[in-house]
C-alpha cells in the first residue's frame, strides 16, 4: 500500500492539418506569424494548437476538439484557439489531470518556424501554466514531397504526457 500517493500516467496524440488561404493573418500557437496567407478554418486555423488540444483532451480519456467545439457552431467562427486551449486547460484541470510535457512537430514547407520557436513556447507554457520546459515545437518540412511538399498547408502531430490520482 502506499496511502493513496500514487499516480497513474497516460500519453495522448494530436494530429491536425489546414490548408492556407489567401487573406487570413497565420497563427501558430497562438503567436501571429508574418506570412502571406494564413490557414484556413472555422476557428482562425491555428493547427498546432488544434494538435496539442487534442492530445491533451486525448491523454485525458475526454472527447476530441470537435465534440467540445463543434465546427458548425456559429457562434465559434473565427474564434481564437487561445480561447479553445484555455477550456481544454479547464477540462484536464476539473479532472485533476497534470500536464507533465507535450511536444509537437510543425510540418510545413514554409514558413520557418525556427525563429518563433521560442515566442511560441513562452505564449503556450503561460496559457497552461506550465513550465517552458514542459513544452516542445519542433518543425520540419515535408522534403517538397504531396500537398505539404507543395505548400498547399501546414500539418502538425502532438503527443502529451499527463499524470492524475
Ligand atoms: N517550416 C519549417 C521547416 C523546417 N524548419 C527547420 O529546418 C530544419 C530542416 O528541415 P528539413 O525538413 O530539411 O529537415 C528543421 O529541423 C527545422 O529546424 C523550420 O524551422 N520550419
Ligand atoms: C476548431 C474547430 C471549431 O472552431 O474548427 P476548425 O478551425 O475548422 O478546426 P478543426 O481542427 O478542423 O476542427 C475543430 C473544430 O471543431
Amino acid at each position: 500500500m502506499d496511502g493513496g500517493n500514487s499516480f497513474k500516467i497516460r500519453v495522448g496524440l494530436g494530429y491536425d492539418v489546414h490548408p492556407f488561404q489567401e487573406g487570413r493573418d497565420l497563427f501558430l500557437g497562438g503567436v501571429k506569424i508574418p506570412f502571406q496567407k494564413g490557414l484556413k478554418g472555422h476557428s482562425d486555423g491555428d493547427v498546432l494548437i488544434h494538435a496539442i488540444a487534442d492530445a491533451l483532451l486525448g491523454a485525458s480519456a475526454l472527447p476530441d476538439i470537435g465534440y467540445f467545439f463543434p465546427n458548425d457552431d456559429k457562434s465559434m467562427e473565427g474564434i481564437s484557439s487561445v480561447v479553445i486551449l484555455k477550456r481544454v486547460k479547464d477540462l484536464l484541470e476539473e479532472k485533476g489531470v497534470n500536464i507533465i510535457n507535450i511536444d509537437s512537430i510543425i510540418i510545413a514547407e514554409e514558413p520557418k518556424i525556427l525563429p518563433f520557436r521560442d515566442k511560441i513556447i513562452k505564449n503556450l507554457s503561460s496559457i497552461l501554466e506550465i513550465p517552458e520546459s514542459s513544452l516542445n515545437i519542433k518543425a520540419t518540412t515535408n522534403e517538397k514531397l504531396g500537398f505539404i511538399g507543395r505548400g498547399e498547408g501546414i500539418a502538425v502531430f502532438a503527443v502529451a504526457l499527463v499524470s492524475f490520482q
